[in-house]
């Protein structure tokens, strides 16, 4: 009988999780696995929804967002004898290897299954947060920013309309990444975020400098979710600098929509990396990308350290919070 994969999404959600459960099922079927799909993440593995994959399962999902296994954040799972029952129901089917499409947490989940019971997994980096420690990139990362630069240039708009300042917050949990990268992307006057650090002095110099001599009638302020300065920055532009001010907390808009033609492709290939790294015996190993390379990490390589963001990205930001 052949060896039983689980694939399973958990944490967030993020676009690509649909190509990379489609692509792993196929990939393993082909090379002698027996492919399985957990329904509703670590609480669906606790309460036995795994589904043997099958064509029809996987087929037209690779263009959805979201994942359709579906997924939760489990207060279950951080106790052993749910994690326990989890094990049974994987047993019984005779299941020995997981595939985690996930974030940090996600691995921690499993790292803590493995050390419980020894059953092996994969990890491919799924979270549109990019705050995985050893990998460049994380599935959902290029479809949030998409949909993120898509909003600021709406709300550009009504910026340069109303002659308005429009404070933006973006997701990433603590991590900044998609708030530097959006600002970038959509030429952002300001840019807060937990990793450089920021003067608002000197940014209410600049920008009435700007309003005063060179005719800006509008701002655009980029803020992490991860500073919680979206109302403290609104109500300063409002009442140091003097413009009118809004906040628009973009919310969990970025996490969703079609995954972009990278996030497919990316999706692919750590699927096909994740279940060779499963079937030449690998335990695990989290899928990583670094420096334009496929290659993956021992788990606590990944959960020990922190996120390192581009220094390149962290230099052209830095004018932006000064
Ligand atoms: N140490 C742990 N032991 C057991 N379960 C854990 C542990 N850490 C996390 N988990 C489980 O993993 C789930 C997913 O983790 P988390 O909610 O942090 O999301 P994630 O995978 O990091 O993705 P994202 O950050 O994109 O939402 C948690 O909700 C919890 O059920
Ligand atoms: O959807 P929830 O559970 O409210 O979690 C929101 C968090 O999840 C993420 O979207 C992904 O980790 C974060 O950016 C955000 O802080
Ligand atoms: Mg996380």
């Amino acid at each position: 009988m052949s060896e039983g994969i689980a694939i399973i999404t958990s944490g967030g959600d993020a676009a690509g999780m649909n190509p990379a459960v489609k692509c792993a099922a196929e990939y393993a079927a082909k090379h002698g696995l027996k492919p399985w799909l957990v329904y509703g993440g670590l609480n669906g593995l606790i309460q036995d929804k795994i589904v043997e994959a099958d064509r029809l399962l996987v087929s037209g999902i690779l263009h959805r967002g979201g994942t359709v296994l579906r997924s939760s954040r489990s207060k279950e799972f951080f106790e052993y004898s749910f994690r326990e029952q989890a094990y049974q129901n994987l047993k019984k089917r005779g299941i020995t290897k997981l595939l985690v499409i996930g974030g940090d947490g996600s691995f921690r989940a499993l790292h803590q299954f493995y050390t419980d019971f020894g059953m092996p997994f994969a990890g491919i980096p799924a979270t549109i947060d990019n705050d995985i420690a050893g990998t460049d990139y994380c599935l959902g990362v290029d479809t949030a920013l998409n949909m993120i630069r898509e909003s600021i240039d709406s709300i550009r708009d009504t910026a340069t309309s109303f002659s308005r300042a429009f404070v933006i917050e973006v997701m990433g949990r603590h991590c900044g990444y998609l708030a530097m990268v959006s600002a970038l992307a959509s030429g952002a006057e300001i840019c807060l975020t937990p990793e450089i650090p920021y003067n608002l002095d000197s940014i209410g110099a600049r920008m009435k400098h700007q309003i005063e001599n060179e005719g800006r009638d509008f701002i655009l302020a980029i803020v992490a979710e991860g500073t919680k300065m979206g109302d403290y920055v609104t109500r300063w532009i409002n009442d140091s600098i003097g413009m009118e001010a809004r906040l628009t907390v973009l919310g969990h808009v970025q996490r969703g929509g079609s995954p972009t033609v990278y996030d497919r492709i990316m999706a692919y290939k750590f699927s096909v990396a994740a279940v060779e790294s499963l079937i030449s015996g690998q335990e695990n190993a989290i899928m990583v990308y670094r420096k334009g390379a496929f290659g993956h990490l021992p788990i606590s390589e990944v959960c020990d350290n922190k996120y390192e963001m581009d220094p390149s990205i962290v230099r052209l930001c830095k004018p932006l919070s000064e």
